[in-house]
């Protein structure tokens, strides 16, 4: 059994598509990144990666590289997937949450759940989304930005 964390950040800028989590969120601002910047798909990618013992995405997929300008997130997390499955592991669980105070992420919250599935091979019982507000505090209350946490505990194969 091994667990890990995960924490990822991306401005919120306007001409840029929300994504997050593998789904498109309608809303007038976007994540701004080397890729196409879902601080979702990142941040369990890093909490994967995390829980093998193998580093960060910036390793993985450096954002020096241009193989890896506007890439699609879910394709980085399929190859960090890939990685966990090498080393003998599948999920067991994972909790993550999304810190933002605009756009409302309840209704995107089971698409997303099912695409994160679809990406880890796992059941969408074993994937837990949140979101929360910081009440208008900080770089994310004033919209500035959005983080985001996840924990993911592998269990062996
Ligand atoms: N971007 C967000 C933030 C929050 N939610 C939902 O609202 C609930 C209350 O948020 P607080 O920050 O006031 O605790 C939260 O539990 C989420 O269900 C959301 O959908 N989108
Ligand atoms: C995903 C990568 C690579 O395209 O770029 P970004 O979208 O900028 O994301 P970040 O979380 O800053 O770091 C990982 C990167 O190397």
């Amino acid at each position: 059994m091994r667990i890990g964390q995960g924490f990822d950040v991306h401005q919120l800028v306007e001409g840029r598509p929300l994504i997050m989590g593998g789904i498109t969120i309608p809303y007038e601002k976007g994540l701004l990144g080397h890729s196409d910047a879902d601080v979702l798909l990142h941040t369990i990618a890093d909490a994967a990666l995390g829980a093998i013992g193998e580093g960060d995405i910036g390793k993985h997929f450096p954002d020096t590289d241009e193989a890896f300008k506007d890439a699609d997130s879910a394709k980085l997390l399929e190859h960090v997937w890939a990685l966990v499955k090498e080393k003998g592991y599948k999920l067991g669980n994972m909790d993550c949450t999304i810190i933002a105070q605009k756009p409302k992420m309840a209704p995107y919250i089971e698409p997303i759940r099912e695409r994160i599935a679809q990406l880890v091979e796992a059941d969408v019982s074993q994937i837990n989304v949140k979101a929360t507000t910081t009440e208008k505090l900080g770089f994310t209350g004033r919209g500035e930005g959005i983080a985001s946490q996840a924990v993911i505990l592998l269990v062996a194969e």
